[in-house]
C-alpha cells in the first residue's frame, strides 16, 4: 500500500486513500461521500494489491462525526484485514462453481450424440472452472499412439485435430501416462527435464496442470489447463480437472461399449462381415440411389459346396478358420463400396452396387469361383472347396431387397442342382421350381401313411460268371396327382426336411421283409442292398434299428448290404468307425456307393470294415470315350482290391462297357444291360428264370 505505517493512523481522507490502489481508493472516496450525504455509518469491503502483487481484502467501517446541528464534520473508523476469511469464502465459491460445472458436464455426457461434443464442453468447463486462457483434450489415437488435439480453448487455428505428440517423448504428458497422477508445472523454464511440446511452446505456455483420462482397457488421453503467466495450480485445481477427466473416461467407455454393441448387432461374430440386417440396410440405401441414378445392383447368393464335410472331417475349429479365410478372400474380390455379408452357416451374400449392367456381375462371380476353388492351406492341410452362386439383379429381377435375396437364393439352388461350383443368373421360372419343391415336400409328408411308396429291385451280377449276386432295393413314389416320382427328385428334398429318416426306415424294413420271403421261397441266396442316407446313418440308435429289423423280418444279417456314400463315412471318423464296427459285428455287409464322386481319404477307408466299392455310373458311362474315366475306374478297382474289397460297377448299359470293365478286373456289375429296376412281381419272375 502507498503509505508509510510509521506515520500512524491516517488523519484525512486523502491519507486513508493512499493505503489503497487507485481503483479501491476511488471506491473509498465514493463510500465516504455517501456517508457525508446520508449521515450513515458506511461498512464495505475493498480489495487491493499488497507487496509482490498479493491481493489483500479489508473491511472498512467509517462512522460519521457530527456537530450539534447534525452535519457530518469528519469520520473515524477502522480498516480490518479480512483476507483470510475472504480467501476461504472465494475458495468455497470456486468449488461450488466447479461442482456445478462438473455436474452439468456429467449430464451432457449422458445425452450427447458424440464424444466430440463431450470433449468440446469439457474444455470450456475447464476454462471457466480454473479461469485459464488455454485448455485441451488430447486423445490417444492410432497404432503409433499419437496424442491428437481433439478439443481445446485458446489455441491458434490449424492445431485442432492434429497430432501434437506421443507417449514416448519426454514431456509432461508422457509423465502423466507413466505415473497416472496429475502433473503440475509452475514454470516450464524451471523444469528442464520436460521438453515443452511445439503446441505449448508456440503459444508461450508457462504453467500447466495435466491429468490422465483413464479407461478400462487403455487410457483415453490427457486433459490439461495452461497459462501464459506463472500460475501456481493447486492440488484442488488438479482434483477439479480429474473430476472432469473422470466424466470423459466414463463417456468414452460408454461410447466404445455402444459402438461395440452396435457393431456386434450388425456383424457376424466369426468373420466380422456385415450380417443380414446391415446388408439389408445398405442394400436399401443403394437401391434408392440406383433408382435415382438409373444404376444396376447385383446380389450374389453364395453357398459353399460340401463345407459340411470339412466340419465333420476336420472339426469345427478348422471349419471356423476356413470360413474366416473364405470371408477374407471374398472381401478381396469386390470394391470398398460393395458389401460382403455372411448369412450364417456356409452362406454369404455379396451386394455389388453401381454396376453398369447385369453382366458385370458375372465377372465378379468368375473371380469368386477362382478364389474359392484355389486350395486353402490350414494347419498344413490342403482343403478344396467349391461354391454355388445365384445372381439376382436390380431392377430386372426385383425392386426391393427381400425379392432380390429370395431370387438370388432360388438361382443359387439351381446352380447347386446343375452340379455345384458354378454361377447362375435368376430366371422367373426358378420361383416356380421353389414353389414346386414346397408342395412336393408337403405331399411327401403323407406318402408313407398313404402307402404311396414302393420298392423296385435291380439285380447285381458277377461279371465273370453272370451269376446273380444280389439285388439293390430302389424306392419309388407313386403320387395320385404327380404320377411316378423318381428318387432323384424326392430323396434330396426328404434329406433336407428330415423325412428321409422315416422313409429310409420304411425302405429298410420293406426290403428286408421282401428279401427274407424270397430267400425262404428258395428264389435267391444273394444279398439285398439298401441305400442308407447320411441322416439315417447318423441316428444314434441306427445299429439297434438294423438289428431290430433283421430279427423281426428273420433275414440273415450276411444277406443285408448297406450302401452308404463316401460323404456319410467321412463324417466324424471316430463315430463312423464305431458304428461300422458295430454293424460288422451284426454280420451286415457294407458298401460305399457312388465311389469316386466324393472326397474319400484312403487313410480312413483303410480302417473301415467294408465289403464293396461301387463305381459311380458316370465313370461307367464315360468308359469308352474318356481316357480319364478309364484311369479313374482302373485306379478304383486296384485300390478296392488292394484293400481286399469287391468292386461293382453301376450303370452298365452296353456289352462293350461290361467287357471293358471285366478287362480292368471289375468283379461285379449292375445296369440296364442286365435288368432295369424290377417290380416285386417282375423280380420274382426274373429270379425264377435265373438258374
Ligand atoms: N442311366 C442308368 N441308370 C441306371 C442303370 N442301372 C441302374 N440305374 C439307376 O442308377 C441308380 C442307382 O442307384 P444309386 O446310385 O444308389 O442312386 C440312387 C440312390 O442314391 C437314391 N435312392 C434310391 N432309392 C433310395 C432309398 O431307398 N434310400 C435312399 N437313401 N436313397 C435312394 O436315388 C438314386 C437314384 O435312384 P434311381 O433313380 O432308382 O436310379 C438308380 C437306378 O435306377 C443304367 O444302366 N443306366
Amino acid at each position: 500500500m502507498g503509505r508509510d505505517s510509521r506515520l500512524g493512523p491516517p488523519q484525512t481522507l486523502h491519507e486513508s486513500a493512499l493505503l489503497f490502489d487507485a481503483e479501491s481508493a476511488d471506491i473509498l472516496k465514493k463510500m465516504v461521500g455517501l456517508g457525508v450525504t446520508s449521515g450513515q455509518t458506511q461498512r464495505f469491503d475493498l480489495r487491493t494489491k499488497a507487496g509482490r502483487g498479493k491481493e489483500v481484502y479489508v473491511q472498512v467501517v467509517a462512522v460519521p462525526k457530527k456537530n450539534d446541528s447534525g452535519e457530518v464534520t469528519g469520520f473515524f473508523g477502522t480498516i480490518q484485514d479480512i483476507s483470510e476469511r475472504k480467501y476461504a469464502e472465494l475458495a468455497l465459491h470456486t468449488r461450488a462453481q466447479q461442482q456445478l460445472l462438473v455436474a452439468t458436464l456429467g449430464r451432457l455426457a449422458l445425452s450427447a450424440a458424440s464424444l466430440d461434443e463431450v470433449y468440446a464442453e469439457a474444455v470450456s468447463v475447464i476454462a471457466q472452472g480454473l479461469s485459464v486462457e488455454f485448455s485441451n483434450v488430447l486423445v490417444l489415437e492410432g497404432p503409433q499412439k499419437s496424442l491428437v488435439l481433439k478439443a481445446g480453448i485458446g489455441w491458434k487455428p490449424g492445431w485442432m485435430g492434429q497430432p501434437v505428440g506421443d507417449t514416448q517423448q519426454q514431456t509432461h504428458t508422457s509423465s502423466v501416462f507413466e505415473s497416472h497422477e496429475p502433473v503440475i508445472i509452475h514454470d516450464f523454464s524451471e523444469e528442464p527435464q520436460f521438453i515443452r511440446s511445439e503446441l505449448l511452446a508456440s503459444h508461450g505456455i508457462v504453467s500447466s496442470v495435466d491429468v490422465l483420462v483413464g479407461g478400462l482397457e487403455k487410457p483415453v488421453g490427457v486433459l490439461g489447463a495452461y497459462s501464459t503467466t506463472i500460475r501456481h495450480f493447486s492440488a484442488d485445481d488438479a482434483s477439479f480437472l480429474q473430476g472432469v477427466a473422470n466424466i470423459l473416461s466414463a463417456a468414452a467407455e460408454r461410447h466404445w461399449t455402444n459402438q461395440r454393441l452396435s457393431h456386434m448387432a450388425l456383424h457376424d461374430s466369426l468373420t466380422d462381415l456385415p450380417n443380414r440386417s446391415l446388408l439389408t440396410d445398405r442394400l436399401n440405401v443403394a437401391l434408392s440411389f440406383a433408382h435415382r441414378h438409373n444404376q444396376h445392383i447385383a446380389l450374389l447368393f453364395l453357398d459353399l459346396d460340401l463345407f459340411k464335410h470339412v466340419n465333420d472331417v476336420f472339426g469345427h475349429a478348422m471349419g471356423d478358420q476356413l470360413l474366416k479365410e473364405v470371408a477374407r478372400r471374398l472381401s478381396g474380390c469386390v470394391r470398398a463400396e460393395d458389401t460382403v455379408s455372411r448369412q450364417g452357416g456356409d452362406e454369404f451374400i455379396v451386394a455389388l452396387t453401381g454396376i453398369q449392367n447385369a453382366q458385370a456381375a458375372s465377372v465378379i462371380a468368375e473371380k469368386i469361383l477362382t478364389v474359392i476353388t484355389t486350395p486353402f492351406i490350414l494347419e498344413e492341410t490342403e482343403i478344396i472347396l467349391g461354391v454355388s452362386i445365384g445372381i439376382a439383379c436390380y431392377p430386372r429381377d426385383g425392386k426391393d431387397s427381400e425379392t432380390l435375396m429370395r431370387n438370388a437364393d432360388a438361382a443359387m439352388y439351381v446352380a447347386k442342382q446343375l452340379g455345384r461350383n458354378r454361377y447362375q443368373f435368376y430366371a422367373p421360372a426358378m420361383n416356380m421350381q421353389a414353389l414346386d419343391r414346397l408342395t412336393l415336400e408337403s405331399d411327401l409328408h403323407r406318402a408313407i401313411e398313404r402307402n404311396e411308396l414302393f420298392l423296385m429291385y435291380q439285380p447285381q451280377l458277377s461279371l465273370s460268371t453272370g451269376d446273380v449276386l444280389g439285388l439293390e432295393a430302389l424306392v419309388r413314389w407313386q403320387n395320385p396327382s404327380r404320377g411316378l416320382v423318381s428318387p432323384g427328385q424326392f430323396i434330396p428334398i426328404a434329406e433336407n426336411c428330415g423325412l428321409i429318416v422315416p422313409i429310409g426306415n420304411w425302405v429298410l424294413e420293406t426290403a428286408c421283409y421282401q428279401h427274407a420271403r424270397w430267400v425262404a421261397q428258395g428264389l435267391t441266396t444273394g444279398t439285398i442292398a439298401v441305400n442308407i442316407s447320411a441322416h439315417q446313418f447318423q441316428q444314434t440308435n441306427f445299429c439297434e434299428r438294423v438289428s431290430d429289423v433283421l430279427s423281426r423280418t428273420g433275414l440273415q444279417p450276411s444277406l443285408l448290404e448297406l450302401e452308404v456314400t463316401e460323404g456319410v463315412v467321412m463324417q466324424g471318423v471316430e463315430q463312423v468307425l464305431y458304428k461300422l464296427n458295430a454293424l460288422r459285428e451284426l454280420g451286415v455287409h457294407l458298401a460305399i456307393d457312388d465311389f469316386g464322386t466324393g472326397y474319400s481319404s484312403l487313410n480312413y477307408l483303410k480302417q473301415f470294415p467294408l465289403h464293396r466299392l461301387k463305381i459311380d455310373q458316370s465313370f461307367t458311362q464315360q468308359l469308352l470315350n474318356d481316357q480319364q474315366s478309364v484311369a479313374i475306374t482302373k485306379a478304383i478297382i486296384q485300390m478296392g482290391h488292394s484293400l481286399g474289397l469287391d468292386v461293382l460297377a453301376e450303370g452298365i448299359e452296353t456289352h462293350d462297357q461290361a467287357v471293358h470293365l471285366q478287362s480292368l478286373g471289375c468283379d461285379a456289375g449292375q445296369g440296364f444291360l442286365y435288368a432295369k429296376p424290377l417290380s416285386v412281381v417282375d423280380c420274382e419272375g426274373y429270379l425264377r428264370a435265373t438258374p
